[in-house]
């Protein structure tokens, strides 16, 4: 081995592994929160949310989901001292080049309703015309920072479509107008487990877990 080796830019394994203890949830999003939670379940980590921790919401300035991804962990494992684990995700829909994507959160306003936000994703549909199709998918980037500034991310998708009007009061966010292809109901009507087995957030974990434990 050389004298100027550097493990950090030996890919891929520079992939530094997480060990038991406590892991800070670096999300504001209690949904997000409740579903990270239940996916970290089997995997020995003790979770805290960055709000019992009354850490501060920081600006998304990054123009792609891992980049905001990034900068919420790494802010969250500087000011807590522990492991941070964030997840930036969105909906992005074909007839709409991509969006709201990264601006999903923001199309919900500062009162945070997604009433508002999946009517806005419909009303921009349908103002496509009558040939828009409704095709769209989830994303969800998941990152993993050190206090030191170590970080790893991983991005996951899922493939579906817009349906109108929104069904069912389980999940959050998007999920009572986002049917997954090769289903009949939308993400709300689902039980927890069945989009657990099959969402962005799912696939992003599959990747860190096979990574990082
Ligand atoms: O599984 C999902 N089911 C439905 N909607 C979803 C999902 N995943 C993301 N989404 C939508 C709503 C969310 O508000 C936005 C993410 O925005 P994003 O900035 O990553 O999260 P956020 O501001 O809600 O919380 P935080 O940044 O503190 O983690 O995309
Ligand atoms: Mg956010």
């Amino acid at each position: 081995m050389s004298e100027d080796f550097d493990p950090e830019h030996v890919a891929p394994q520079a992939i530094r592994k997480l060990t038991p203890g406590k892991l800070v949830i670096a999300s504001h999003n209690q949904g997000k929160v409740r579903e990270i939670a239940e996916l970290l379940g089997p995997h020995g980590v003790e979770p805290i949310s960055a709000g019992a921790l009354g850490l501060p919401e920081p600006e998304e300035t990054g123009t792609t989901f891992i980049a905001n991804a990034e900068l919420k962990a790494l802010a969250a494992a500087d000011l807590s001292g522990l492991p941070a684990l964030s997840d930036d995700s969105g909906l992005c829909v074909e007839a709409l080049r991509g969006e709201p994507g990264i601006f999903s959160a923001r199309w919900a306003g500062s009162d945070k309703d997604f009433t508002v936000a999946m009517r806005r994703v419909w009303d921009q549909i349908l103002a496509q015309g009558p040939g828009a199709g409704h095709d769209a998918h989830f994303v969800c980037a998941l990152a993993l920072a050190w206090p030191d500034g170590h970080v790893e991310a991983f991005e996951g998708r899922v493939d579906g479509r817009i349906v109108w009007p929104p069904r069912g009061d389980k999940g959050f966010g998007y999920d009572p107008i986002f049917v997954p292809y090769g289903h009949d109901v939308t993400f709300a009507e689902m039980d927890p487990a069945a989009k657990h087995a099959m969402s962005h957030r799912a696939d992003a974990f599959r990747q860190l877990v096979a990574a990082v434990f």
